[in-house]
């Protein structure tokens, strides 16, 4: 890993080369990595720049090997790296982690360094920045040759819906939108400013790229690429299941997937809500109550959002749970308060249904194994996702509705969801057009599928 250039193998006889620039959360850095290691297997060296502690972050826990990639991990101005604090904000929004997003604007100027060398080097430069990383981008824009590409890590249903609202929804060709969630609530006020900062770079970008599949949510693609003014649209994901076909994982085994092996098909109820959330005591409380009366069987990822370092060594808080609780689940359930190995429980046979809070990375890890959900989402994209995944979809139910989004979800109303999708025929109904559509999605991965497809139009776009 080198903090300046020393990094930078010989370009002598290299045609193109390319940069990424995520966005520093583990949801952004892991789906850069992903197309990075895709690449890479095509023989185009790709370089990842980062601050110090995101490139730990992204190749710690990535659990494939990253050892072809070029990562640059730059020294950036200190940044505060409080807790989270559930009970001292206006919305659900990880606002704790705006001060490790600001300090990464500061990328800028080591990131246009990299490119002026790489550039004076290579025939072409290729960079694909994250949609919220356009700032840092922002000097690719002038450079003869490099050429710019925002890559989203949202659905294309997330963003469709908001070009669709800021157009004055308008009818496009048979186009359906649902009734879409309200966005209050969504982004906390102090992240506006660093958002439309981002967005004001957007444009000069040369293309698009979703992680998604046509085979999920192909007529929002389309909207997109029908409002995109002529630029290109591709949408070549889920990466992770392109990538996981190169198997070549780290190979370390979590306790908890022992005791999935021994449980029946479709048994079990995994319950995670990403790395970006913190619930209130109360809420915990309900959570484990309404799992021990569902009476099934299930895992619980029981952790705090991560700080902007995941490595500043203040131990984060260890949540109680009501008195006897995990004894009393015994057998039936397991709490995992560490990294929970997400990719392999959801695609584990045991696994039948999957309570989330539906940021994309955990949609697409589900859909693409056929696994139904209970939705639960708490800010940004998530109420839109979960619209996706309950109305347009019909593969997931409501456990919280993004109406009721200040309240606090019961232990009943979570017995019930977990009952409904794990025991009822409704939730049979749910887990067999899950199965269906993830049959969609492994073939549009497949030799001649659309999103192999896209990934091979967007390999030859940047190499021609
Ligand atoms: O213990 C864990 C927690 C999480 N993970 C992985 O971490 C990733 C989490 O990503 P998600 O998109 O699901 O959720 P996050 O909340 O972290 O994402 C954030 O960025 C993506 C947006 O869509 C979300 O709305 C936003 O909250 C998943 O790939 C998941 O498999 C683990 O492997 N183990
Ligand atoms: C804190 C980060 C972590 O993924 C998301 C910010 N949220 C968002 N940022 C940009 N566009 C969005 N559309 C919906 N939500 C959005």
């Amino acid at each position: 890993m080198a903090l300046n250039d020393q990094n930078i193998p010989h370009q002598d006889e290299t045609k193109v080369v390319v940069l990424m620039i995520p966005f520093p959360a583990q949801a952004h850095l892991n789906q850069l990595l992903h197309l990075s290691r895709l690449i890479v297997a095509q023989n185009i060296p790709v370089h990842y720049v980062g601050t110090v502690t995101h490139i730990r972050q992204a190749t710690l826990r990535h659990q494939n090997s990253t050892s072809n990639i070029h990562f640059h991990a730059f020294q950036v101005p200190p940044f505060v790296s409080p807790p989270p604090n559930p009970n001292d904000q206006e919305t659900d929004f990880p606002s704790h982690l705006i001060p490790s997003f600001e300090a990464s604007t500061h990328l800028r100027e080591p990131v246009g360094k990299l490119l002026q060398s790489l550039s004076s080097q290579a025939k072409r430069v290729i960079v694909i920045h994250d949609s919220l990383m356009a700032s840092v981008a922002q000097d690719a824009i002038n450079m003869p040759n490099v050429e710019n590409y925002t890559f989203h890590i949202f659905s294309a249903f997330n963003n469709a819906v908001y070009l669709w609202q800021e157009k004055g929804r308008p009818r496009v060709g048979d186009i359906h939108f649902p009734e879409i969630p309200s966005d209050e609530g969504c982004i906390a006020t102090q992240f506006m400013g660093f958002l439309s900062a981002q967005y004001e770079f957007l444009n000069f970008s040369h293309g698009d790229i979703y992680n998604t599949s046509r085979a999920i949510d192909g007529p929002y693609v389309e909207f997109l690429e029908r409002l995109s003014g002529g630029k290109k649209v591709w949408a070549p994901g889920p990466l992770h299941l392109l990538d996981a076909e190169k198997n070549d994982s780290t190979g370390f085994r979590h306790p908890c997937m022992e005791w999935l092996d021994k449980q029946e098909p479709n048994s079990v109820i995994y319950v995670s809500f990403g790395t970006t959330t913190t619930l209130k005591e109360e809420q915990i409380k309900q959570i484990a109550t309404g799992l021990e009366q569902s009476k099934q069987k299930f895992i619980w990822v029981l952790r705090d959002a991560d700080k902007g370092n995941i490595f500043d060594e203040k131990e984060a808080k260890r949540h109680d749970l009501p008195n006897g609780f995990e004894e009393r689940v015994k057998g039936m359930g397991v709490v995992v308060r560490d990294w929970a190995p997400q990719w392999e429980i959801l695609r584990h046979p045991s696994t039948g249904g999957f309570m989330s809070h539906c940021g994309w990375n955990s949609c697409l890890e589900s859909l693409s194994m056929g696994v139904p959900m209970a939705t639960w989402p708490m800010h940004s994209d998530q109420p839109r996702n979960a619209t996706l995944i309950t109305e347009v979809l019909k593969v997931g139910l409501v456990v919280k509705d993004w109406s009721q989004r200040n309240a606090l979800v019961s232990a009943s109303d979570i017995e019930n969801g977990v009952r409904r999708l794990m025991q009822t025929k409704e939730g049979e109904e749910m887990r067999e057009r899950a199965m269906e559509l993830k049959n969609g999605i492994r073939r549009s991965m497949e030799e001649g599928g659309v999103s192999r497809m896209e990934m091979e139009s967007f390999i030859s776009h940047i190499t021609q």
